[in-house]
């Protein structure tokens, strides 16, 4: 009896389990390109071209390997409006009574295909490093969950960068190192990236037509679509990038949107490229002398570490995780994140290269973007939206526990220990983007004063019940409580006028 095997867009992986567990004389793979995940959020348009053209790539390479593949394209008018109904379409084409799927990483979609009259059966996503149950077991007992725990247990458990039971060079991390702004350099290699060959073209003008609404520019579109092109970019990386990538992790530059980070997220999330392959080829770089270790450690603990970590975090938490709004911010998301015009010079300066490219790095994401909203009071689920829109790498499992737990604070402090909140000084000491600001970054207040400036404290008298308390924010609080009792009164009338105009609507 056939039974229908699913492959998801972020699913293709040579190795993915419910291809493992087909047998290719009688299922029948099903791929469907559906406009419900086009539009669950308006996704930038490089990301849905992105997608497409990997699964009729994918796609094709199954049918390479034996697989029967049925394959719904978007512009075909028999293909159905969701993953679902094309489940059930190929149900009743072929009589199969089930379908087996590797578990997919948004809950939305978990839910819908638990819903379906077709039994789904669900394997467990095995290309990921730490199982589920076994993340399960690691936080059983814990009072706080702390992703510095989880990542040496990881490293003991790899052996990654481990001399017997130490860790590499006598310490677990080296994130010390890795704070430094960083200067214009034309000499900075370049991240490898790819002209679109006649079937990513062809999606494109799919695309284009398709969604012509959402936010993002489509062209010029240059990521890497297939395995092939994946290894040739980690490759490059690897070679050209990752001795640097410690040095420049944490520095912005207003006019290099990529410094030396890797652009591998896509290709890894989509499932082009696994997250042990990522790390040995790191690793052996330490090992072999090429890469200093400050690099190599960073690196590593943002793939075994951070990328493990909020996957388990997201299983373990189900579908309300989403909704979650521990400091009860309700203000709208501004119109400055869907590109209207923003005086302040980092925030435009991030939303543009969003818009322009989908990729903004961590600390754009975390320390621009995030923090701004979170002085704001923005509502995290709007905030979700936004980043599960406009970024490449955009999918729930790993979205979700960056925005609505990093980012946001807003899972009650499940995933961190604290807000990632900051006046204009970080921007200003990790960026080059104060310079050309219309506002005065060391303005503490009047007319030019830096908005970072503002809300900040704000932010902070706002959660005083929370947070004082808070031994990493103590230091903090002692500093607004030692300001002149006119001076916190000024910052607190101009936050609050500052916030007024922002949440009507007017420029800022
Ligand atoms: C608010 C917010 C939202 C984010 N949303 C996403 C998202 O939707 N998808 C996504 O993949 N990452 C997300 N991140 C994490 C991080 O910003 C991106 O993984 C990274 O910028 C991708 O670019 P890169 O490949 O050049 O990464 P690099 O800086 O070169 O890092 C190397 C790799 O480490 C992994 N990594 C680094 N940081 C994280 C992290 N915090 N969580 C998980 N993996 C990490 C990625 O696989 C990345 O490719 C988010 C971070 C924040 C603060
Ligand atoms: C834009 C998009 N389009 C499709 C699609 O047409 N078909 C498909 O199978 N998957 C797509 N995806 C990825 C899914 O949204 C993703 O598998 C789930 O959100 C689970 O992570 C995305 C993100
Ligand atoms: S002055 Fe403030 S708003 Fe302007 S770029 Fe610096 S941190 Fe951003
Ligand atoms: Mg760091």
């Amino acid at each position: 009896m056939t039974r229908l095997i699913l492959v998801l867009g972020d699913q293709l992986s040579d190795d993915l389990p419910a291809l493992r567990a087909a047998d290719p004389a009688a299922d029948l793979v099903v791929m469907a390109e559906v406009m419900e995940e086009g539009t669950y959020v308006p996704h930038h348009p490089q990301k849905i071209a992105l997608i497409l053209a990997a699964m009729r790539k994918f796609a094709r390479r199954l049918q390479e390997r034996g697989f029967r593949v049925a394959y719904s394209r978007l512009d075909d008018p028999d293909t159905g409006p969701s993953i679902g109904a094309e489940l059930l379409r190929r149900a009743a084409e072929t009589g199969a009574r089930e379908a087996v799927a590797t578990r997919p990483g948004d809950w939305r979609l978990i839910e819908a295909l638990e819903a379906m009259p077709l039994p789904v059966r669900f394997l467990p996503d095995d290309r990921f490093l730490c199982p589920a149950d076994e993340f399960a077991r690691w936080t059983e007992g814990r009072k706080q969950l702390r992703m510095e725990w989880f990542y040496r247990e990881m490293r003991r458990r790899t052996g990654l960068l481990m001399e017997g039971d130490e860790p590499a060079g006598g310490k677990w991390n080296f994130d010390t190192e890795n704070r430094k702004p960083a200067a214009p350099d034309l000499l900075r290699p370049r991240p490898l990236r790819f002209e679109p060959d006649a079937e990513v073209r062809a999606v494109l003008d799919l695309v284009e037509a398709r969604f012509p609404r959402h936010f993002g520019r489509l062209r010029p579109f240059h990521w890497a679509t297939d395995r092939a092109e994946a290894l040739r970019a980690l490759d490059h990386f690897i070679r050209e990038s990752l001795p640097r990538f410690g040095d420049e992790q944490d520095a912005m530059l207003a006019d290099d949107p990529f410094l030396s980070h890797a652009l591998l997220s896509s290709s890894m999330n989509l499932g082009l490229l696994g997250p042990m392959e990522v790390c040995r080829r790191a690793e052996t770089e330490w090992r072999e002398g090429r890469a200093p270790l400050n690099a190599v450690e960073g690196f590593i603990r943002q793939i075994l570490g951070w990328r493990e970590y909020v996957r388990g975090i997201w299983t373990l938490s189900g579908p309300d995780y989403i909704r979650s709004n521990g400091l009860g911010h309700s203000a709208a998301l501004p119109p400055l994140y869907w590109g209207k015009p923003t005086r302040m010079a980092c925030l435009s300066a991030a939303v543009a290269q969003t818009r322009d490219l989908a990729y903004a790095h961590h600390i754009q994401r975390l320390m621009v973007t995030g923090n701004f909203a979170l002085l704001a009071g923005v509502d995290p689920a709007e905030v979700h939206e936004w980043y599960l829109s406009v970024y490449i790498d955009a999918l729930e499992w790993v979205e979700a526990p960056n925005t609505i737990g990093m980012s946001q604070f807003a899972d009650h402090g499940l995933l961190g220990s604290k807000p990632y909140v900051s006046s204009g000084a970080y921007i200003d000491r990790m960026s080059d983007y104060c310079r050309g600001c219309a506002y005065a970054v060391k303005d503490r207040t009047g007319p030019r004063a830096c908005p970072f400036n503002l809300l900040y404290w704000h932010f902070l008298n706002r959660h005083r019940a929370r947070f004082e308390r808070n031994p990493r924010m103590v230091q903090m609080y002692r500093t607004w409580d030692r300001m002149e009792e006119t001076h916190r009164a000024r910052v607190l009338t101009e936050a609050e006028a500052f916030l007024g105009r922002l949440h009507a609507g007017e420029p800022v």
